[in-house]
């Protein structure tokens, strides 16, 4: 079975990502690409300033861009991944909603609206069942579904598998590749030979999603989950990966090999994106780091290490490809389970 695709925001280093990873894949066909009116009418090759580190693919260097409006998306286009700066996305995604797109959309605005499924398929699939709730409120024909932030991706999977031990608390820092600002996020001049103790929104974003994505939906609402977190997001000198150290407190005792087990253990999900096992958990200490752990499981995998017992629960690392597994390999992987569950 092929699925037509779309991307909105094809030319910016996430819609990059997203024809990189699309390449060769199993079920998605690449029949659309939009971006903005200056690049509309272009070819792909004319309108983006190519940075992935694989060839733009031939056949979507030829073709055409158009401009982000659902009249420039063809009708037999079946799923949409939008990468669109979240105030575009904000003003634009609506219409392709009412237009009956299903758009799975890596943007930060909505993450939060209580319709809105804010979904990693290993984690929380049935999530995914808001849309009911979301058609019936916005009338919609189309659907929308998130990803969360590269940064609380990174941590809440190795999150779910804690939850058994009953989380109560989480205290996270973060050390964020410049490639989550984007290409021109962070001058060379601000980073290099330092580090900057501050990202602006995101401490909210990953105190938030969190608990929206180990919620529980009861197929009317959903209740985020009780834990209390606290982040502190810093932006250092490397170019992907954002490596975490998490103070998860627990209700119950958790010893360092009853949690690495459980991290273990988590199970995949049967998508091709899906990496298995989804967590790989190092004994080192001084694992996972960024450039030698980003690439496992084709950037989808999350790595944990440094497992410590504390006072009331466990410490670690934690790290993911910000770029792959935090955007956008995550809002295909959703493309994914909305093909598998039937929403495309
Ligand atoms: N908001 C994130 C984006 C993820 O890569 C960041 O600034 O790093």
């Amino acid at each position: 079975m092929s699925v037509r695709v779309g991307i909105l925001g094809a030319t910016g280093a996430v819609g990059q990502r997203f024809i990189q990873l699309l390449e060769d894949h199993p079920t998605f066909e690449l029949a659309a690409l939009t971006a903005s009116e200056s690049s509309a009418g272009k070819s792909y090759r004319e309108a983006a300033k190519w940075r992935v580190n694989t060839p733009i693919p031939d056949d979507v260097a030829e073709m055409t861009v158009g401009a982000t409006t659902p009249e420039d998306v063809p009708d037999d286009v079946d799923l949409l991944f939008s990468s669109l700066p979240s105030g575009v996305a904000a003003d634009v995604e609506p219409d392709f909603l009412e237009a009956g797109y299903v758009v799975s959309s890596n943007s930060s605005n909505d993450r939060m609206a209580p319709d809105v499924p804010l979904t990693i398929p290993e984690i929380n699939p049935d999530h995914l069942d808001l849309i009911e709730v979301q058609r019936e409120e916005r009338g919609w024909d189309g659907a929308l579904v998130k990803n969360p932030n590269c940064s609380t991706i990174t941590m809440v999977p190795t999150l779910a598998a804690l939850d058994q031990f009953g989380l109560e608390a989480v205290q996270v820092s973060t050390l964020q590749a410049v490639s989550g600002a984007g290409y021109s996020g962070v001058t060379s001049m601000e980073i290099i030979d330092n580090a900057i103790p501050h990202i602006s929104g995101e401490d909210d974003k990953m105190e938030t999603e969190s608990r929206k994505l180990l919620g529980a939906f009861d197929g009317a609402e959903l209740e985020l989950h009780g834990m209390d977190v606290s982040a502190s997001c810093n932006r250092i000198p490397t170019l992907d990966g954002h490596l975490e150290n998490v103070f998860a407190e627990t209700a119950e005792d958790v010893s360092v090999d009853e949690a690495a087990a459980a991290m273990r253990e988590y199970p995949s999900v049967d998508l091709p994106s899906s990496p298995e096992p989804l967590i790989h958990v190092f004994e080192d200490f001084d694992r996972p780091q960024p450039r030698l752990d980003r690439e496992r499981g084709d950037g989808m995998q999350i790595s944990a290490g440094g497992l410590q017992e504390t006072t009331n629960g466990v410490q670690y690392n934690c790290l993911a490809h910000n770029t792959i597994r935090g955007a956008a390999g995550a809002s295909l992987l959703n493309g994914e389970l909305l093909v598998e569950e039937g929403w495309v």
